[in-house]
């Protein structure tokens, strides 16, 4: 599924109107029609009557009962059905207010009206700005509303009662707005909200960033949201993600072939996507022949005195990634204590004194290093005296693909490492907001401002493969793709979580992943195991990282 900024939305909106010939008021209609339809889903869930609706129409002919067949087989029969996805199926009928702007975000609002009256459902029109202000399409919708004779009152000028509506469809600002809501619109939304009525949006809350998720003074805070033809940006960027509720994405027409032709980077990360766009084998089928020398060997540096367990942690999730080895270097005086912890591991001696690493210690990683598959360095490494040295020995050295975390983060972030030899085999860096802030040189709450955008800028600068952790991580690849994921739960907000990810794709990596493949894949499969964990607590909060391994 791709996800779009508003100016691709645009750029896909003029393709589908000059060069397939659509006319820009059948895409309207079509958005119209869908929210129409989420709407009448709602109202639904919300009767108790979810199940398939037959309709007015829907009717079987008479004149089959008991021809031909024995009990329990019913004989074929003329069926009629109606238009069922329209239909309220017993549902209350109730009475909508429409929140209609002056743009074709309000156009789509309008059309969704007459939908709704032709189900039923008495709706009245709130624009927003004088109606005659409408242009284009908008005109049009708004005409065809007024010829259908559905009630219309302009704010400012009538009376709206938010009290005694049963639900708002939030049509003022879409794809087009610019910065906070104004005026009337403004207004509009903070009534809407304190309303406590259900509120679908059209597109886009009102007031939401349809690019970073940003939520402008006022937002609507939506129970559901229509989006159209591609998920936008925004609705999968927080505070704006928080923003939208439920979110349905729905076709109007626009193919999904021009945004592959177009080059749309960016992707819902769902298994299709896995399969189809990064190639990735989601079955994680095992040769029959295989043995461990064929999924792989992970190298891990990683662990000092006080944070053993980190390493322990990615260690063993590499294991549970499925690579057929790992061998884990630490600090010599950590070893004898950690023997025996996990009985499928190989342990290196590979740290300074006291349990802590130092500068030296970058030859025996290197020699480590030799006919592994990946090495990955970071959790619970710590800080130490030239440690940049350190990292930059194993950037130049390390023939295979690296996994970067942590303090190993912190170290490059510290380092002006653009100046390294460039090398020939895949980084992937896994950096939570702080370190991507740290790695960026720019606060934490300006990488969250538009994480998306962000990951994609850095990795392609860069040349690495990012994954950019928080609710919604992002994958962002050298070419300059980039992949959201929405497996997780928040009880994966605790200590040695990321330590688990890297291992995890450590040991993909290891099985012959390439670094988008496994980067993209461990994310998705951690966000999985987190959720399998979570399920498996009497209280998810209870979730600690060793279980999202064991869920694995
Ligand atoms: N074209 C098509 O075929 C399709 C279009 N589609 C639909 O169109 C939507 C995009 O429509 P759009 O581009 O007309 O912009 P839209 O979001 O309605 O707002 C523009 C209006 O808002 C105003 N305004 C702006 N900022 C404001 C603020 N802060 N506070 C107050 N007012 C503000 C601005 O007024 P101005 O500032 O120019 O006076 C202008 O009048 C898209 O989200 C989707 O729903 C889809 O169905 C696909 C097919
Ligand atoms: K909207």
């Amino acid at each position: 599924m791709y996800v779009v900024t508003a100016e691709e939305m645009r750029r896909l909106d003029r393709e589908t109107i000059e060069r397939l010939g659509i006319p820009a008021v059948a895409l309207m209609e079509n958005a119209g029609r869908a929210i129409a339809e989420e709407i009448i889903k709602l109202c639904r869930s919300r009767s108790g009557s979810a199940g398939s609706p037959r309709g007015d129409a829907g009717t079987e002919a008479a004149g089959t009962a008991g021809a031909g067949g024995g009990e329990g087989i019913k004989p074929p029969g003329f069926t009629v059905s109606g238009d069922n996805a329209l239909a309220l199926g017993g549902a209350d009928a109730g009475h909508w207010l429409v929140l209609a702007g002056k743009g074709n975000n309000g156009g789509d609002g309008l059309a969704a009206a007459r939908y709704l009256r032709e189900a039923g459902i008495a709706v009245t029109l709130v624009y927003a700005a004088a109606p005659e202000s409408l242009a284009g399409e908008a005109a049009l919708q708004r005409d065809a509303a007024a010829a259908l004779g559905l009630p219309a009152v302009v704010y400012g000028r009538d009376r709206v009662d938010f009290a005694a509506c049963s639900g708002i469809v939030d049509a003022l600002l879409g794809t087009g707005s610019a910065g906070a809501p104004r005026g009337a619109y403004a207004e509009l939304i903070a009534a809407a909200n304190s309303s406590g009525k259900p509120i679908v949006s059209a597109d886009i809350p009102s007031g939401l960033d349809a690019d970073t998720g940003q939520a402008h003074e006022p937002c609507i805070h939506a129970a559901v949201t229509v989006c159209l033809a591609f998920l936008k940006r925004g609705l999968l960027q927080y505070p704006g993600a928080g923003n939208a509720g439920q979110v349905v994405v729905r076709s109007i027409g626009i193919p999904a072939a021009l945004a592959r032709e177009g080059g749309v980077p960016v992707s819902l990360l769902t298994p299709e996507v896995l399969r189809t766009r990064l190639q990735v084998d989601v079955s994680r089928r095992r040769s029959p022949e295989g043995h461990k020398g064929t999924y792989g060997h992970v190298l891990l540096a990683a662990g000092s005195l006080s944070m053993s367990g980190a390493g322990l942690l990615a260690a063993r999730a590499a294991l549970r990634a499925g690579c057929g080895l790992v061998t884990w270097a630490l600090p010599a005086m950590l070893l004898p204590h950690v023997i025996g912890a996990a009985p499928e591991l190989m342990l290196a001696a590979a740290g300074g004194e006291n349990g802590t690493w130092s500068a030296g210690t970058a030859a025996e990683v290197l020699r480590l290093s030799t006919g592994r598959d990946v090495t990955a360095v970071g959790p619970g490494l710590g800080r130490f005296a030239d440690d940049q040295e350190w990292l930059r020995a194993l950037w130049e050295g390390i023939a295979a693909p690296m996994v970067i975390d942590a303090d190993a983060l912190n170290i490059l972030a510290d380092s002006d490492y653009s100046s390294w030899t460039s090398r020939c085999h895949p980084v992937i860096l896994t950096p939570h907001p702080g370190e991507m802030a740290r790695l960026a040189g720019i606060s934490t709450a300006e990488v969250q401002r538009d994480r998306i955008g962000l990951a994609l800028a850095y990795a392609r600068e860069h040349g690495v493969t990012l994954v950019l952790k928080g609710a919604h991580t992002v994958v962002a690849t050298p070419e300059g793709e980039a992949y959201v994921n929405i497996t997780g739960h928040p009880g994966m907000g605790t200590g040695g979580a990321g330590d688990v990810l890297t291992g995890i794709i450590a040991g993909l990596l290891a099985q012959g992943l390439n670094a988008a493949q496994a980067a993209a894949f461990g994310v998705y499969l951690h966000g999985l195991a987190g959720e399998r964990a979570a399920r498996q607590r009497h209280d998810p909060s209870a979730l600690i990282a060793g279980d999202i391994i064991e869920a694995l």
